[in-house]
């Protein structure tokens, strides 16, 4: 039973009709029904990714129940809700971060453009390729600023390092160059670094190592970039170049942000999922319609700052 029914005096538990059992809804109906709609949530074209029907169990404890949501090509979407209802657990499921969590079980479902990501034998490496991933607190590797970029196109073969090439002085410089430019000119970082590529990434501003990590998950030309609260640790400033460019980057890329900032979700988010505690996506729909008239009494609650 939930807070909010357990919190219902014996006069109100009177005037409920049986419908009413359910938490309230701003229109009267059911979460349930509310639900319903919003599984039906359309959007032009295919999802880019198709999540039905998710549970995650950490040990004993169930963080996420039973989740479904489609998420839209080339568009930002964002998951909000009060601390520990899941959404980090959400995101990293959708790159399957959580396999790493030996406590963690898995069920459900998740496709990327239509495949399945947790049947077995994907390989784990190229998914993580083409669904990147950009931590709270930015995290550049100890070298270089060109050497963050190149590093991961590097291990995975993308640019040549072949010994022959190596040793006729030609490892591919003018690949590497051009990858670096083109992901800093991107992550909206060249005109700032542009005369200090060879300077430790260490060295830099907290929101530009957010924007060189944003680069360096480029680099390997992903599809989908998952972003789990980016801006937290940084600035104004720095959060609205982070913002500014989140919006850039969502002509080319999916991308999927967790923020506890919910001016941000409005600011930055084409749709926004609410999760609320116990794990449950209790509203999902375009931004507006989730900032001015969401359709869950809860979600107009913890929109309104009543909780959370
Ligand atoms: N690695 C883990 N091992 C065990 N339990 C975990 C782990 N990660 C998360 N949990 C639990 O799962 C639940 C959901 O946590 P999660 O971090 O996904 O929530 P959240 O909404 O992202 O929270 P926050 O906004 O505070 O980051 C919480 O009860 C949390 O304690």
């Amino acid at each position: 039973m939930s807070e909010t029914t357990q919190r219902t005096t014996d006069m109100e538990t009177e005037n409920r009709t049986d419908t009413q059992t359910d938490p309230e809804t701003t229109t009267g109906e059911t979460e349930e029904q509310v639900q319903d709609e919003w599984r039906n949530y359309e959007f032009a074209g295919e999802p880019k990714l198709a999540v039905d029907d998710l549970d995650v169990y950490y040990g004993d404890d169930h963080a996420l129940k039973g989740v479904s949501m489609d998420i839209p090509k080339n568009s930002v979407t964002a998951l909000i809700g009060p601390s520990g209802c899941g959404k980090s657990t959400f995101l990293r499921c959708l790159n399957r971060m959580n396999d790493r969590v030996k406590s963690a079980r898995i069920d459900g479902s998740v496709k990327l453009d239509g495949q399945e990501i947790y049947q077995e034998g994907v390989n784990l490496v190229e998914l993580r390729k083409r669904v990147g991933m950009v931590f709270q607190s930015p995290n550049p590797f100890p070298k270089s600023i060109a050497e963050n970029i190149s590093y991961g196109p590097r291990k995975h073969g993308d640019i040549e390092t072949g010994l022959l090439a190596r040793l006729l002085g030609r490892a591919n410089e003018d690949e590497r160059d051009e990858l670096v430019e083109r992901c800093l000119r991107d992550a909206a970082l060249w005109d700032e670094v542009s005369d200090r590529l060879d300077d430790n990434a260490l060295g830099l501003s907290g929101g530009q190592q957010q924007r060189l990590c944003i680069a360096r998950c480029l680099s390997v030309d992903p599809e989908v970039i998952l972003m789990d609260e980016p801006a937290s640790a940084l600035d104004p400033i720095a959060t609205a170049k982070i913002e500014d460019l989140i919006d850039d980057l969502s002509e080319h890329y999916t991308v999927v942000i967790v923020t506890h900032n919910m001016q941000q979700a409005a600011r930055i988010s084409d749709q926004t999922a609410v999760f609320l505690t116990g794990g449950e996506l209790v509203e999902y729909d375009d931004t507006d319609k989730i900032f001015e008239n969401p359709q869950s009494q809860r979600v107009e609650e913890y929109i309104s700052g009543k909780f959370g």
